[in-house]
């Protein structure tokens, strides 16, 4: 049997906040899926009708889930180009990774395309977005019961340092192993940048397919939103190996808030653009346009620069990129970046990615709030996880972070915040 980890402070709320976000985020995702094919599309609003279960719960979507689940699960076990160590676990190891998420991708690329070739009717699934969802939630209740299950029998330096207060609902949410796996195959990696990131591409594939089938072509807006959220899933998996060093690897459990937010809260809300373009058309000429793609190229500069910086730093100080960049030393022996993109704010990776957001929304036009929930949900998460990684700086890094916290005082957008 697990023992109990050591006490960290609770955060979300506890426990209660633990339960109230488990059936406020479901509620919320079937709420944006309702509201977006709306006529007034009002975020605020309530939804235009309820759904009877005969509209969440359908067979052919489970088929069709576990399909999906399966060809990413083969995807992920194919030979890969490299194989790479995580940062090192508590008791000193290190697991080992497949880097092969952009392989993943341009198979399923392959695979949609000659599927599309013999008269797939891709387009349909923007009609199966509702009980796509619905089972989806359903399967990740029972994962994470299962990933609950399995944490009985992990060894005490497996569990993560949040996820093993001793309350059940709260652990359940916060997720009590560190690196859930059975033999090689790490469900926490796994989930995090495949079903759910390649998922979300294909649904707005499907309904930019299915715009130009009810209007012809698909629109100006419905492309830049298409091509905007490829480069950004693309760019991931291609830095696949970045991942092992968030804090979603690092130090949170794996349990029903990542189970979730990877396979639900990803594919179905973060691709609401597409869909609200595809029941609310809107006009976009030429130059708009040339002026958002300059905006999203902006955030991606700033996105890309940031993480790869750091990324580089991390992996080897003394490449010629990053040589000559000042640094604060620590007493762990790590160093911190206090110029170049690190020196302009404390989280530089975080405005790009900001930046990107309001590009992905521009599109949809002014005249909804509900394309821009996503920029507002994500200014909210990076708020809070600055907060968190603010934290667990200070208890790293002691002194030397009050020392970067004073040189480099603004956390995300320089003189305001
Ligand atoms: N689209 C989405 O839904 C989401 C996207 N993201 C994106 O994921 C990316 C990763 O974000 P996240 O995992 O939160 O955190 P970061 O990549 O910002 O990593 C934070 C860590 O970086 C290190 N660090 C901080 N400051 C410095 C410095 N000055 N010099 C060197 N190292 C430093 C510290 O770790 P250490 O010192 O131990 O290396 C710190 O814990 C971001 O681009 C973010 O925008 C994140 C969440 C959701
Ligand atoms: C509301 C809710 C359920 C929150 C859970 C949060 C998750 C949705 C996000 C936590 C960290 C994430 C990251 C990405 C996607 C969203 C989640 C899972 C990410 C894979 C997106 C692509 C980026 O390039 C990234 C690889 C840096 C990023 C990592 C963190």
């Amino acid at each position: 049997m697990a023992s109990q980890g050591p006490q960290a402070p609770l955060e979300f709320g506890g426990p209660l906040g633990a339960a109230a976000l488990m059936l406020l985020l479901p509620a919320t995702t079937i709420h944006l899926l309702l509201v977006a094919r709306s006529g007034p599309a009002r975020l605020l609003g309530p939804p235009p009708h309820l759904p009877g279960l005969s509209a969440l719960w359908s067979p052919p979507a489970l088929l069709l889930l576990l399909t999906w689940l399966g060809l990413q699960a083969a995807l992920y076990l194919l030979p890969a180009r490299k194989v790479t160590e995580g940062l090192e676990l508590k008791d000193k190891s290190r697991l080992r990774y497949p880097i092969n998420g952009f392989q993943a991708l341009v198979l399923t690329a392959l695979l949609v395309g000659l599927g599309l070739s013999v008269g797939l009717p891709l387009g349909m699934l923007s009609d199966m977005l509702l009980p796509l969802a619905f089972t989806t939630t359903l399967t990740t209740f029972i994962f994470s019961f299962l990933l609950y299950m399995k944490a009985q029998m992990a060894p005490p330096s497996g569990l993560a340092p949040g996820g093993n207060s001793g309350n059940t609902i709260y652990d359940f949410f916060m997720g009590r192993e560190l690196n859930p796996r059975i033999c090689s195959f790490d469900f926490k990696y796994f989930c995090e940048l495949r079903p759910g990131l390649i998922g979300w591409v294909l649904i707005n594939l499907a309904l930019l397919m299915q715009e130009a089938e009810l209007r012809g072509s698909p629109s100006l807006a419905m492309w830049l939103v298409n091509g905007f959220q490829l480069l950004y899933v693309g760019d991931a998996l291609w830095h696949e190996e970045a991942v092992l060093t968030t804090m979603d690897i690092t130090h949170d459990g794996f349990g029903f808030m990542l189970a979730f937010g990877d396979l639900v809260w990803v594919p179905f809300t973060y691709s609401l653009q597409a869909q609200f373009l595809l029941h609310h058309p809107q006009p976009l000429g030429p130059p708009t346009a040339l002026v958002i793609c300059l905006i999203n190229a902006v955030g991606y500069y700033i996105f890309r620069g940031a993480n790869s910086q750091k990324n580089t730093f991390r992996k080897n100080p003394s490449d010629p990129s990053v040589a000559g960049l000042e640094t604060i030393p620590t007493a762990t022996g790590k160093r911190l970046l206090v110029s170049g993109w690190w020196g302009m704010v404390r989280h530089p990776n975080y405005l790009g990615d900001l930046v990107m957001a309001l590009a992905w929304s521009l599109p949809c036009g002014l005249s909804h709030l509900l394309p821009y929930f996503y920029f507002l949900y994500f200014l909210a998460l990076l708020v809070h996880r600055e907060a968190r990684d603010e934290r667990q700086c200070l208890q790293k890094y002691g002194r030397a972070w009050q020392e970067y916290c004073q040189r480099v005082p603004y956390r995300i957008i320089p003189y305001i915040y």
